[in-house]
C-alpha cells in the first residue's frame, strides 16, 4: 500500500486531559481508508488534530511534507478537504452560497459536484438549513470536492441518516474515492466493508489495529474485540 498521509505517535491534550496517547495511522494514496473505533475512542479528535483544529504533537507527513505544525488554513491549502461531523453548513445561506464560500481554486469543479449530487443543482437556491440531513451532508461533501483536494476527510457522514440516504452517501463516497483518496470515520460497518480498503481501529486514544478492512470485518472475534459489535449486517447497496 502506498501511504499518502502517515500519522505517527499523535498525541492530544485538551484542558489537561490526555485524549490521544499515540495514534499511528496510514492513509492509503488510493480509495477509502476507514478510521474505526467505539464511541469515545478518539476518531474525531484524530481528524481534528490532522486538520490542526486541536493542539497536537507527533508526526504528520502528508505526501512527503511535514504538516504537523501547520495551522488549519495551511493544512487546507495543502489539499486536505474536511467534512466535519456536524457538517458545518451555514443554515441561513442557500446551497449555492454555501458552495461558493468553499471555493478555493480558480476553476472550482462544479461539473463533478453536480454530476455526483444532481439534487444540489436542483436545490441551489434553497436555504441550506431547510435541507434534510442527507442533503446537508451532500453539501458538506460537495464542498470538499469543489477544490482540487488531494485527500478528503469525512467524519461520520452517515450518522443519523435513513438507510436509503446512507446508501446514497456511500455511493458518492465510493465514486469520489475513484479520483480522490478518502479518510472515512464511520460506525456503519456494512458501509465500511463495502467501500473501504485499509482501516485503522482506535481504542482509548491509541491505535489498536491497522490492516485490511474486509479481513478485519470478516473476522467475527477480532471485530467484536476491537469494535464491540458483530460485523455481519446486510451491506448497503453501492450502485456505482
Ligand atoms: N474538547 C474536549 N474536551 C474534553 N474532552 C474531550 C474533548 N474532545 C473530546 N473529548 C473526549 O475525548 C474522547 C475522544 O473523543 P472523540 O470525539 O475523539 O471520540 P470518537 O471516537 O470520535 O467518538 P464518537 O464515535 O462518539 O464520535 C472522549 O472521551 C471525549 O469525551
Amino acid at each position: 500500500m502506498t501511504t499518502l498521509l502517515a500519522v505517527r505517535d499523535l498525541r492530544v491534550v485538551i484542558d489537561g486531559l490526555h485524549i490521544l496517547h499515540g495514534v499511528d495511522l496510514d492513509v492509503a494514496a488510493t480509495g477509502v481508508t476507514a478510521l474505526l473505533g467505539r464511541n469515545g475512542a478518539g476518531k474525531t479528535t484524530t481528524v481534528k488534530a490532522v486538520m490542526g483544529l486541536v493542539p497536537r504533537t507527533g508526526s504528520l507527513v502528508f505526501d512527503g511534507a511535514d504538516i504537523g505544525r501547520l495551522p488549519t488554513h495551511l493544512v487546507v491549502r495543502r489539499g486536505i478537504g474536511y467534512a466535519p461531523e456536524d457538517r458545518g453548513i451555514f443554515a441561513g445561506l442557500s446551497v449555492a452560497e454555501n458552495l461558493r464560500l468553499a471555493e478555493r481554486d480558480s476553476a472550482p469543479a462544479y461539473d463533478l459536484v453536480f454530476e455526483l449530487f444532481p439534487e444540489l443543482k436542483q436545490r441551489h437556491k434553497q436555504a441550506a438549513g431547510t435541507l434534510s440531513g442527507g442533503q446537508q451532508q451532500m453539501v458538506a461533501i460537495a464542498r470538499t470536492l469543489l477544490n482540487g483536494n488531494r485527500l478528503i476527510i469525512a467524519d461520520e457522514p452517515t450518522k443519523g441518516l435513513a438507510p436509503k440516504i446512507v446508501t446514497e452517501v456511500a455511493d458518492v463516497l465510493a465514486r469520489a474515492a475513484e479520483t480522490v483518496p478518502v479518510l472515512l470515520v464511520e460506525q456503519n460497518l456494512a458501509l465500511v466493508r463495502r467501500v473501504a480498503g485499509h482501516c485503522a481501529v482506535l481504542a482509548d486514544g491509541r491505535t489498536a489495529h491497522q490492516g485490511d478492512a474486509r479481513e478485519l470485518l470478516a473476522d467475527e472475534d477480532a471485530a467484536r474485540r476491537l469494535l464491540g459489535v458483530g460485523s455481519h449486517r446486510p451491506a448497503p447497496e453501492v450502485t456505482s
